[in-house]
């Protein structure tokens, strides 16, 4: 079960640091990694990664740069400095964007003798399929466009991608076992979709190989939020 407990990644969207302390602590113990968002990282700022680290938990800041590379590869640095174990860039911000930023990342851990973190690229958001894709003149399917991009990014430096389950497989058929691959669109049976499109339960994404599953409101929204965390764990080791 520890294992799978490091596979499962919590996203913290909530609106302000009680809400998010108070989910801190009552999911610690079941989750590996907790990711802080847009939402959170705008109502509270770098504060939120100081309270994560007091409770002992791993920080995947999932702010998806997508600017020009110098900007990129600054805020960058300064995620290192916050000691941020994941962040991510889009891959669509290009080759010298995600290679600039892998660069720099390197350059200010060695400067503070800490570890780097893992750089990922997000490739095609799981809230969109094809039909999306073919209305922003993308012609390409949505898991080829993925592969793709999860080889630009490669390419580039990235050590791994966001992408939905679905595309796992191939994905560490093309470019190995050691790229990561970070799955939000998580859906168990007995949770809604919402804006999901591309989704998967957490058994058959671990099927599938995936490093670390992205669960937000399946947990987030029920009345048991221990219960959700503890089943969603039994699935993914099943
Ligand atoms: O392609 C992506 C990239 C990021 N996300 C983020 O993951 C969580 C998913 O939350 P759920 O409530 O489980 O849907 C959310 O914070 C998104 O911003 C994503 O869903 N898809």
């Amino acid at each position: 079960m520890n294992n799978v407990k490091e596979k499962l990644v919590f996203a913290l969207d909530v609106p302000d640091l009680k809400s998010a302390k108070a989910l801190i602590k009552e999911l610690a113990e079941y989750v590996g990694v907790f990711k802080v968002g847009k939402e959170l990282f705008t109502a509270v700022g770098p504060e939120i990664f100081k309270v994560i680290k007091e409770n002992n938990g791993k920080i995947f800041a999932d702010l998806k740069y997508h600017d020009i590379p110098n900007t990129v590869a600054s805020a960058a640095r300064v995620l290192v400095r916050h000691g941020v174990e994941i962040f991510n860039v889009h891959a669509t911000g290009g080759f010298e964007m995600i290679n600039m930023t892998a660069k720099a990342i390197k350059e200010e851990a060695e400067k503070l003798g800490i570890n780097r973190p893992k750089l990922l690229a997000v490739t095609v958001l799981t809230s969109l399929n094809d039909e999306d894709l073919k209305s922003l003149k993308i012609n390409e399917t949505t898991s080829d466009y993925v592969i793709d991009l999860a080889k630009l990014a490669k390419s580039a430096g990235a050590d791994g991608v966001v992408c939905s389950p679905n595309e796992v497989e191939q994905i560490k058929k093309e470019l190995g076992k050691e790229f990561i691959t970070l799955t939000p669109g998580i859906r168990p049976l007995w949770s809604v979709k919402g804006d999901q499109k591309r989704v998967m339960t957490p058994a058959q994404a671990v099927k599938n190989g995936v490093d670390y599953i992205v669960v937000g409101r399946p947990i987030r929204n029920v009345e048991n939020r221990v219960e959700a965390a503890k089943k969603i764990l039994k699935e993914m080791s099943e």
